[in-house]
């Protein structure tokens, strides 16, 4: 059977200072190139190892359904290197990442999101407020990334970071989320080195707020301590070390912190320029208000339809992980092409999620490969999100169900997003960012505008993650009704 095609070129130093080179170019040019030149799946150098992406919805959503079966999670070594011991663990072995997700999904249950509830409209309401009463426009990539710190700090491990330390409590966590993607030399100055330090510190930071947890009353509610409780209970009462729970800790805000605030800030940066789109929000609050109270119990939040929708549009259109990296356990034949089993492959969920759409191509992805001018169009208009694609395409509609979304066009489906990955190892905290994002987007429909002050200048860059560009483009108005 054949293999999979592809060339690469890449350049040492670059790799060195941890660039991709040829993402550098966009990462959607890039692969609608190759897409074009050897069909959906095909190789490419991705640092320094060999990697077989994979581009079509249909593909990508099945090979996820098999997730620990046919393939295994695969990190950069920057993560590896950086991650703990059970992490690793995890990693490289399907069935120790399985008993991992079942120890965190207490912490994730509809009891535990019940619970944080109040606190996530109490930060929501602080970080609008906030917003509303500057006088200078706000740099949503900024805000909505201090808005996801509030939210991982005080749900995920209930770490309230007095507002002095916080700049340098959020310093770590950067410094150790950039060492995670360079790669892994251990020497004075690197970014992996600032990478070891900052995690050594936050470390020491988290072990204090066990140290609290455990002598107060042990009631708090974050995703973490009701985590570690069915942890502890998994063990049989065996005490876990404090450096394991503390890694544990460390991971939550590390999966949980620049998702969110990709994701807030998308949807927010799309609000602001879609002012159809904040009339139908508010439309739809009212009907809450008068079916649930003004109250924002978990009820109310499940009402949210169309709040959901909007949120699914943007994670579509600018999704805050772009892709996923697996090894395949198996021969597989992908696509027609043969893959020894130890392949990489590279899933872009980001191609497949924004290609599958049957209003840029008739038969998604398939029609655009058999029309090669449409799909050097589609590379031109998506090398980046910006105004003009974004009045063409941020259709919420899309995410309802025919019978609500006024006859317009559906993804495969409300099930079709892939942002939040798939199958067995779908997003544990999926819900939690919804109830977040959500919760946040009632709040400013109700006694909030917001507009873009340039929105012609709204952009965002993909580069396997999709990134909100652009100074005048990024800053916003918030203005109380
Ligand atoms: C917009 C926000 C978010 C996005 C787009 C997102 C995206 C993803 C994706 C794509 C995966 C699958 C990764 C893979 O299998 O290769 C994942 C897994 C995961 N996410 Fe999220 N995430 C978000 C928010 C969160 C939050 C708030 C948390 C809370 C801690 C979280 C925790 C996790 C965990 C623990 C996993 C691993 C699940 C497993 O391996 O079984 N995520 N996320």
């Amino acid at each position: 059977m054949q293999q999979p095609e592809g060339k690469h070129s890449w350049n040492p130093l670059q790799l060195l200072l941890g660039d991709f080179p040829e993402l550098q170019q966009g990462e959607v040019p890039f692969l609608l190139e190759r897409l074009r030149l050897f069909g959906p799946v095909f190789k490419w150098k991705f640092a320094t190892d060999t990697v077989v992406a994979v581009l079509e919805y249909d593909t990508i959503k099945s090979l996820l359904q098999h997730d620990g079966t046919v393939m295994s999670f695969w990190a950069p070594p920057g993560l590896q290197a950086i991650g703990s011991e059970a992490g690793n663990k995890a990693m490289a072995d399907p069935s120790a990442r399985m008993v991992q997700r079942k120890t965190l999904a207490p912490g994730f249950s509809r009891q535990a999101l019940r619970q944080v509830l109040g606190k996530v409209e109490a930060i929501a309401a602080s970080h609008l407020a906030q917003w509303a009463a500057a006088e200078d426009p706000i740099d949503l990539a900024v805000e909505g990334r201090q808005l996801a710190f509030d939210f991982s700090t005080q749900l995920l491990v209930n770490f309230d970071v007095p507002e002095q330390q916080r700049a340098a409590v959020k310093a770590k966590l950067d410094a150790m989320f950039k060492a995670m993607m360079a790669p892994p030399l251990n020497l004075p100055g690197t970014t992996f080195r600032k990478g070891i330090e900052a995690k050594a510190a936050l470390l020491a930071d988290i072990k204090e707020v066990i140290r609290q947890a455990d002598a107060s009353s042990g009631d708090g509610a974050s995703a973490f301590e009701l985590s570690l409780k069915s942890h502890r209970a998994n063990q049989g009462g065996a005490e876990l070390s404090e450096d394991t729970i503390a890694e544990s800790g460390i991971s939550l805000l590390l999966a949980g912190t620049d998702t969110s605030g990709g994701g807030a800030t998308a949807a927010l940066a799309m609000l602001a320029q879609a002012p159809e789109v904040m009339q139908r929000l508010r439309q739809e609050q009212q009907q809450v208000i008068a079916q649930h109270g003004p109250g924002l119990s978990l009820a109310a939040v499940d009402s949210m339809t169309y709040a959901e929708a909007v949120v699914k549009e943007a994670l579509r259109l600018a999704p805050p992980a772009g892709a996923m990296m697996r090894r395949t356990l198996l021969d597989l034949q992908i696509g027609g092409k043969f893959i020894p089993a130890g392949s990489l492959l590279y899933l872009s969920t980001f191609v497949g999620s924004n290609f599958a759409d049957t209003q840029l191509s008739p038969s998604g992805l398939a029609g655009l490969t058999q029309r090669p001018a449409d799909l050097a169009a589609a590379a031109s208009a998506w090398s980046h999100v910006d105004h003009s694609l974004l009045q063409q395409q941020f259709k919420p509609e899309r995410w309802l169900k025919k019978s609500e979304g006024d006859g317009a066009s559906n993804v495969r489906g409300s099930s079709g997003l892939l942002t939040f990955g798939s199958g067995p190892h779908v997003c544990l905290g999926m819900s939690l960012f919804m109830v977040e994002a959500k919760v946040l987007l009632a709040l400013l429909a109700r006694e909030y505008d917001i507009a873009a002050v340039a929105p012609e200048e709204l952009r965002f860059e993909q580069l396997v993650a999709a990134q909100l560009v652009g100074n005048a483009g990024s800053v916003v108005r918030v203005a109380k009704l």
